[in-house]
C-alpha cells in the first residue's frame, strides 16, 4: 500500500491544513470517486465532496436527489452525515466537486452544515483556490457563539 492509498483510506496523520497542490488534489481525489456514488435522476448533476478532519481521516459524500425535489441532499449533508456517523470531528479541509471534475462552491445551507464541525481555520478549494470558510460565511452564527464544542457533544 503507498503512502497515497494510505491517505484515501484516511490512516495517516496529516498537516493541519493542505499547504500544497498535491494535498488538494489528494483530497479531490476522494471527492471525485465520492460523486461516482451520486443519485441525481433529476438534476443529473452529480457531486461529490470530501473534508480532512483534524485526525487526518477523510469523509466523503455525494448527492442524494429526491422526488419531491427541494427534499434533496446536497453531497455536503451526506458528507456531514457519514462524519458523525464515523464518531464526529472537526474539518479543517473541504473540497467539492462536478462531473467535469471542476471545482463548486457549496450553497448557502451547506456552509451553515460545514460550519458547526469546522476547524477555526477551516479551508475551502474553489475554482479561484484555497480560501476560508470564514471568508465564504462572513460574520456567521455557529457552535462558538454558543460555547459549544461539536466533540463534545456526542
Ligand atoms: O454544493 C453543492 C451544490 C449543488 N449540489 C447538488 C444539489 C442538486 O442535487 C444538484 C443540482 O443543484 O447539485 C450539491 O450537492 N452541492
Amino acid at each position: 500500500m503507498t503512502q497515497d492509498d494510505d491517505f484515501l483510506t484516511g490512516r495517516i496523520a496529516r498537516i493541519p491544513v493542505p499547504d500544497h497542490d498535491a494535498d488538494w488534489e489528494r483530497l479531490t481525489t476522494q471527492a471525485r470517486i465520492a460523486m461516482t456514488r451520486a443519485y441525481v435522476p433529476y438534476s443529473d448533476y452529480p457531486v461529490g465532496a470530501a473534508a480532512l478532519l483534524e485526525d487526518g481521516s477523510v469523509i466523503s459524500g455525494c448527492n442524494v436527489e429526491n422526488a419531491s425535489y427541494g427534499l434533496t441532499l446536497c453531497a455536503e449533508c451526506t458528507m456531514i452525515g457519514a462524519l458523525q456517523m464515523a464518531g464526529g470531528g472537526k474539518i479543517v479541509a473541504f473540497t467539492c466537486v462536478n462531473r467535469q471534475g471542476e471545482y463548486i462552491t457549496p450553497c448557502g445551507r451547506c456552509r451553515q452544515l460545514l460550519l458547526e464541525f469546522s476547524a477555526e481555520t477551516m479551508h475551502v478549494r474553489t475554482a479561484q483556490g484555497a480560501t476560508t470558510l470564514d471568508a465564504l460565511l462572513p460574520q456567521s452564527f455557529g457552535p462558538r457563539d454558543l460555547e459549544i464544542n461539536t466533540m463534545e457533544t456526542r
